[in-house]
């Protein structure tokens, strides 16, 4: 494994995220968080955890790293790709072809993209410009969140790679639908819409540290005509079904992608509404604490869809024999969280690219162990447990 994350400056040291500086990154010094004694290499997305601590600052880190409560859901996201095995096959004549697949007729170079994550500038001073060129850079796919920092333009701006906006809806319909139109006219591809939030989840971090956004992370898409930013948190809308994604539809002309639905109910809901794919989700262990792992709860939204719509999986990838187990298990595709944001705090949008390059490369050595030679054969290959 070659994957490297260059070092770069992070938020406290670079000032206000305009995304208009991360091409500086290339003259950067080596690891910011490694030292001659203690060269800091790491060689696992897992590992990458530990170092981005010491490089963002430690309210922003537990914002990131956190969860909702015990953080029970959290660890279990892990903990139930630990429960799964991968079938050994070694004489199928087969050798790894590639990795390459597509999303609602979007190529990938591999079967993981980019979930929406918000407050980019609390990772990095490239903020979302550093992701999209990360993302793009190594063939996948972005997600540009609603409390993103940089405006859904700045970050449409950043890169050319393929890219969806997703949107949290808020209480003022007029709002919601004027972030829709300009997604649209951004050229974003698709719209996700974020169900599992219709209130913050109760993030014991997040009340014991006092956090709040930086205001170099203030999300520009709430900035009103006179530069002031509108509320947030209270202004998302609690009531959320079937209409919303009528809504959503209606507004953003565009494919909707419905993202946080972990049961066969509102699966069908979502799928009645006209969804165009399902994001199976937990928001990371975030949101409701004592959850099942969105990994648990995949195969039961699988049968209920039955192939109708593309399914996307979010929550706990960390290696390739996860993105493995997971389309092994009827996901069409994978989202990855914060390994990006360490990526980014780490290595700027080079870290970003690392981070996929890196777990590309773990993919194809499973694959190979695995008797499966491309993305198709992997979803239809039986896993232990
Ligand atoms: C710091 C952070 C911010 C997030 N912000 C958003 C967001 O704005 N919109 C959204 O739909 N999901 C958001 N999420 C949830 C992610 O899209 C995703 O569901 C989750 O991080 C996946 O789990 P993982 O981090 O274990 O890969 C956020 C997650 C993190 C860690
Ligand atoms: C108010 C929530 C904003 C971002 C988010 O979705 C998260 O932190 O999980």
């Amino acid at each position: 494994m070659t994957a490297t994350f260059p070092a770069r400056p992070g938020w406290a040291q670079g000032g206000a995220a305009t995304g208009a500086n991360y091409t500086a990154d290339a003259s950067a010094p080596p690891w910011r968080s490694g030292s001659a004694e203690r060269p800091l290499q790491p060689v696992n997305l897992l590992e990458l955890e530990e170092a981005a601590a010491r490089v963002i600052p430690a309210a922003g880190f537990d914002y990131i790293a956190g969860g909702a409560g015990d953080e029970w859901t959290l660890r279990e996201n892990r903990a139930a790709f630990e429960r799964r095995q991968i079938v050994q096959r070694v004489l199928t004549g087969k050798v790894v072809a590639d990795t390459a697949t597509e999303i609602l007729g979007t190529p990938i170079a591999l079967p993981t993209i980019v979930a929406p994550m918000g407050g980019q500038a609390i990772a990095h001073v490239s903020a979302e410009a550093g992701t999209a060129r990360g993302a793009a850079a190594a063939g996948t796919l972005h997600t540009v969140s609603t409390v993103a920092t940089l405006s859904l333009e700045d970050a449409a701006r950043a890169a050319d790679g393929p890219k969806w906006f997703q949107i949290y809806l808020t209480r003022d319909d007029g709002f919601n639908a004027e972030l829709l139109q300009r997604a649209r006219a951004a050229g974003y591809g698709a719209i996700v819409l974020t169900v599992d939030v219709p209130i913050v989840g109760n993030r014991e971090r997040d009340r014991r540290n006092g956090f709040v956004y930086p205001p170099a992370a203030a999300p520009r898409n709430f900035l009103d005509a006179a530069g002031r930013l509108r509320p947030i948190e209270r202004a998302f809308q609690p009531r959320l079904d079937a209409d919303s994604i009528a809504f959503v539809r209606r507004h953003g002309g565009l494919p909707v992608v419905v993202k946080g639905i972990a049961t066969a109910e509102d699966a069908l809901l979502a799928l009645d509404a006209g969804a165009a794919a399902i994001q199976v989700s937990n928001h990371g262990g975030r949101q409701l604490d004592g959850a099942p792992a969105a990994f648990t709860v995949l195969p039961e939204v699988a049968a209920a869809v039955q192939g109708r719509v593309p399914l996307i999986l979010d929550g706990g990838i960390r290696r390739g024999a996860d993105v493995f187990k997971a389309l092994a298990s009827g996901a069409d595709v994978v989202a990855l969280g914060r390994p990006v944001l360490y990526g980014l705090a780490l290595g700027g949008w080079q870290g970003v690219q690392s981070v996929f390059q890196h777990l590309e490369d773990e993919l194809r050595t499973v694959m190979q162990l695995a008797g499966a030679a491309t993305v198709a054969d992997i979803r239809r290959t039986r896993l232990y447990g």
